[in-house]
């Protein structure tokens, strides 16, 4: 089987929902697919009402083909200081007409404020790898490793648009969506995540040869890279300043900024400047916000959707001990 579902981005592209069906009758929630994480966690009717803020509720004791997984919990914070946490049951769910009949949803009993302040965002979709479900004592399978030994190809890709709905495709390959040819690069995936190196870097037209590692990540906003590359690329950029207050570098809104290119295997991704200049950081709207920030204290850059949308991406599972990453202009 195969299928093909819309990214559909949030204002400012801080993230992008894909509709999900779960259970019978199909209650659907609109989930952000992330391959920087692995639990597929949604808001429900056992999440207090007080931290409910319009968002869309799965309800399992509405669904004839729910059931509890007893004895099982999760609980998961990100960087950015958000959490969410419950119990789990096993229902069916459907992504682009791709079915798993006893996928694990886990059920949120608690979630922090800047999730219940997303009316959009009735949960997350984990697509990076099982290992680092959250579930216990029992950890949980992923999705796309359940459904992809019925993927023609045991394959997903991400074509992310910039202010614009894009695609996520499971199973196969889009020959259109790109251009050129698809370069592809080995995964390390022994922290559980798309982990992957990057061969250099290009702002407007200098050239440096640098190999950093990085993650593929749908479900981090930014491009957060060595703080070697940020400090070059802010250079460029005339009023740029570190802003504490603000958490990160902003310029004045009308700064000519430059493009920013990242190679990896044999092509090289341009990010367009326009990408960059990522949001209003202050109600004057004379600072903006940059979608290139400093990887410090992660531990590897996380290349999140400013850089992803700038590129095909082939989220490869292939050979399971050699998972790659594919990367195509467009
Ligand atoms: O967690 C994910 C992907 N799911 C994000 C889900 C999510 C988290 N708030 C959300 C809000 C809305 C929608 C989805 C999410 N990626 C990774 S790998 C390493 C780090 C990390 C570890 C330590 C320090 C920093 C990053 C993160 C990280 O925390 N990113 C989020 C973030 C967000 C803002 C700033 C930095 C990092």
């Amino acid at each position: 089987s195969h299928g093909s579902a819309e990214a559909v981005p949030e204002k400012d592209d801080i993230q992008y929902l894909t509709p999900v069906q779960i259970g019978t009758p199909p209650q659907t929630l609109n989930l952000d697919f992330d391959s920087g994480s692995s639990d597929l966690w949604v808001f429900s009717s056992e999440t207090p009402s007080r931290q409910v803020n319009g968002q869309a509720l799965y309800d399992p004791s509405k669904s004839s083909t729910s059931k509890k997984v007893d004895g099982q919990t999760w609980s998961i914070s990100y960087g950015d200081g958000s959490a969410s946490s419950g119990i789990v049951v096993t229902d069916n769910v459907e992504v682009a007409g791709v079915s798993f009949p006893s996928q694990a949803v886990e059920v949120a009993q608690k979630v922090s404020s800047s999730f219940s302040a997303d009316e959009n965002n009735d949960g997350l979709l984990g697509l990076a790898f099982s290992k680092i479900n959250t579930v216990k004592p029992t950890r949980q399978t992923t999705w796309f490793d359940n459904v992809m030994p019925n993927l023609e190809k045991p394959v997903w890709t991400s074509d992310l648009k910039n202010d614009a709905p894009g695609t996520y495709n499971f199973g196969y390959i889009d020959e259109e969506a790109y251009t050129g040819e698809i370069s592809y690069v080995p995964v390390d995936n022994s922290q559980g995540f798309w982990s992957f190196e990057a061969s250099g870097y290009s702002i407007g037209n200098v050239t440096v040869p640098m190999k950093f590692q990085g993650i593929a990540d749908t479900g981090t906003s930014l491009a957060m890279l060595p703080q070697e590359i940020v400090t070059a690329y802010y250079k460029q950029v005339p009023g740029a300043s570190m802003s504490y207050s603000l958490g990160g570098y902003v310029f004045p809104c009308n700064a000519k900024i430059p493009d920013f290119t990242y190679m990896v295997g044999d092509v090289s991704i341009v990010v367009p400047a326009s990408f960059i200049n990522y949001a209003e950081a202050d109600e004057a709207g004379k600072k903006c916000f940059g979608g290139i920030q400093p990887d410090t204290d992660i531990g590897f850059s996380i290349f999140g959707d400013v850089a992803l949308k700038a590129a095909f991406v082939v989220f490869d599972v292939g050979t399971q001990d050699q998972p790659r990453l594919g990367w195509a202009k467009k």
